[in-house]
């Protein structure tokens, strides 16, 4: 896994888009965000266990697994949004991006490679992307508390009211003490 603050350069979002300026484990602590490295699948199933994560699925974003819908899904898994419950995610192959907003317009990007886990919590705007190398392909486990509720609400006025997005602001910086 490698942090650090996106630089906000033009050009395919696939690329690094490193600034340079490293995003400290403070800095994902305090925007909520929890990561794990995760070397078998026992490691996954003992932090879902202490979290209570009960369901699980596979996504692989790739052409030949989303078909005619790829593109959509790989557009408006990059269109700034938050979820109405935490976004966890395990790398099974490839690689990709997670970028995540700050509370102001300043955007963290995290690259998550085989063995990364990443849980983001309810109510944080972010976007997703596969990398240069990866194009077109990244296997990811999805594990969610509950039936996922894959209600993206993109970024708007009306959703910054949204009771998750307000939640999340006055939570955030104990997600992940
Ligand atoms: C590699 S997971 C696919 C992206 C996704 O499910 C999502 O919600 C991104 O924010
Ligand atoms: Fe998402």
């Amino acid at each position: 896994m490698k942090a650090y603050w996106y630089d906000n350069l033009p050009g395919d979002p696939r690329a690094p888009h490193d600034s340079g300026r490293p995003a400290s484990p403070t800095t994902l602590q305090h925007l909520g965000i929890l990561y794990q490295h995760c070397t078998s699948i026992a490691d996954v199933d003992a932090l879902a266990a202490a979290r209570s994560y009960r369901n699980r699925d596979e996504i692989t974003v790739a052409p030949h697994a989303l078909g005619a819908a790829y593109e959509e899904k790989i557009e408006g898994f990059f269109r700034e949004h938050l979820h109405e419950d935490e976004e966890i995610r395990y790398i099974l192959g490839g690689a990709g991006y997670f970028d995540v907003r700050n509370e102001g317009d300043e955007w963290v990007r995290i690259r998550l490679e085989v063995g990364d886990l990443i849980v983001m919590p309810a109510g944080i705007y972010h976007r997703f992307t596969t990398d240069e190398q990866n194009v077109e392909f990244t296997n990811a486990m999805r594990l969610f508390k509950e039936d996922p509720k894959w209600t993206p609400l993109d970024r708007g006025e009306e959703t910054e009211k949204n009771r998750y997005r307000q939640e999340y602001l006055k939570t955030r910086h104990t997600l992940a003490a």
